[in-house]
């Protein structure tokens, strides 16, 4: 069976044709932060990421002829994990999500191409899988509660590959899950539960080539009310032009990392500097996992950069094994649910939020 896996990432497009388990032709391009800046909100991406894939299609000579197109889920309202048909609700949310993400179009295209090729919609895994433990949602603001999103495709993927390499089941392990890439999550997986992991998108956690990350209290409010600025602007600082872009004007880890690690500044103090907050936050889930972490797996992006794995392993290797699954296992992922969905052999959940 034929399967084409769309997924739009901040920073990248990753398309994919599986013929069954097997990937036949992988495609794709990171996008700069020069290439995004004309556009002021995700949605206006629409028409650049789609014609972005049916450009790399036609050149490879693929017809849009398949038997199902999955995509990356996207910023929906809370919701269990598994694999999910695309239906007028989720396309109603992804349009008018709350929170800005480019993987909220990973859906809308695939539905439009499915519909040229008369074949199925799905998505799975979607970020807004929500396993949080109870005493993790509050904050000090009662009317502000956390809200779990992150890499839970990636990271729950790599986690079971992880755990039948070493003849396990994802179920019998604590694991901290170190997802490194544009955005970026770091979640206690208890015995395949991510019962904490910090908010990759509102401004929490560890900043990320273009987040920002965990920011003071009272320094922010004084922002957002100097006069300065409108919200939508502040919500950029937060998501999108925050982080490494606003340091450094660059999101691109692969550049910034080689004049780190040439000791050119401030690429040096700024990457050294987010990667001590990728660390902390390793600490924090390591005591969220009452320091019985069977291991600590880094993957994204990012987890390919020998001067970032370095800085990081040095600040957390003395916690529990680190072991290194670099880029992303989400394509493999997404095709295994288009099919095991196809065949029948994973239940297909319809998405109904109350
Ligand atoms: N080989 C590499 N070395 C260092 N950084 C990399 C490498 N490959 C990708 N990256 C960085 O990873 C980040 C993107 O992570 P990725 O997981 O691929 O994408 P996204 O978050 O957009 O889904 C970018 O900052 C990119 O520069
Ligand atoms: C967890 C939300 C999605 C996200 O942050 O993905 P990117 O790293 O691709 O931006």
């Amino acid at each position: 069976m034929k399967i084409f896996v769309i997924n739009p990432g901040s920073t990248s497009t990753k398309i994919a044709l599986f013929i069954d388990e097997k990937p036949v032709w992988v495609a794709g391009a990171h996008h700069t932060a020069d290439d995004l800046s004309e556009f002021h909100h995700v949605n206006e991406q629409y028409e650049y990421r789609k014609d972005f894939i049916l450009r790399l299609l036609s050149e490879a000579d693929i017809p849009l002829d398949f038997d199902a197109v999955i995509a990356r889920g996207g910023l929906l309202k809370p919701t269990p994990g598994g694999v999910y048909a695309i239906n007028e609700q989720m396309r109603h949310d992804l349009l008018n999500a709350r929170m800005e993400h480019a993987c909220n179009l990973g859906a809308l295209i695939a539905d439009e191409i499915a519909r040229e090729c008369h074949c199925p919609a799905y998505i799975a895994d979607p970020e807004v899988v929500d396993e949080l433990q109870p005493a993790a949602r509050l904050t000090g603001i009662p009317e502000i509660e956390r809200i779990s999103i992150f890499h839970a495709l990636n990271s729950k993927a790599v986690s079971r590959k992880y755990a039948a390499s070493i003849g396990k089941h994802y179920e019998e392990l604590n694991l901290i899950v170190v997802h490194l890439g544009g955005g970026i999550s770091v979640g206690a997986h208890c015995k395949g539960r991510v019962i904490d992991v910090n908010n990759a998108l509102n401004g929490e956690g560890p900043f990320s080539p273009e987040r920002a990350g965990t920011i003071p209290g009272d320094q922010l409010a004084e922002l957002c009310f100097s006069g300065k600025y409108t919200l939508k602007q502040v919500k950029k600082m937060l998501n999108g032009k925050g982080g490494l872009t606003a340091h450094l004007g660059m999101n691109d880890v692969v550049t910034i990392a080689r004049k780190a690690s040439e000791g050119e500044e401030p690429y040096k103090g700024v990457l050294d500097a987010m990667l001590y907050t990728v660390a902390k936050q390793v600490g924090a889930m390591y005591v969220t996992l009452r320091g019985q972490a069977d291991a600590i797996i880094l993957t994204g992006g990012i987890a390919h950069s020998d001067y970032c794995v370095a800085v990081l392993r040095e600040q957390i290797d003395y916690l529990a094994p680190v072991v290194l699954m670099p880029g992303e296992d989400e394509m493999g992922s997404l095709a295994y649910n288009a099919l095991g969905a196809l065949k029948g052999e994973l239940p297909l959940q319809v998405y109904r939020p109350e």
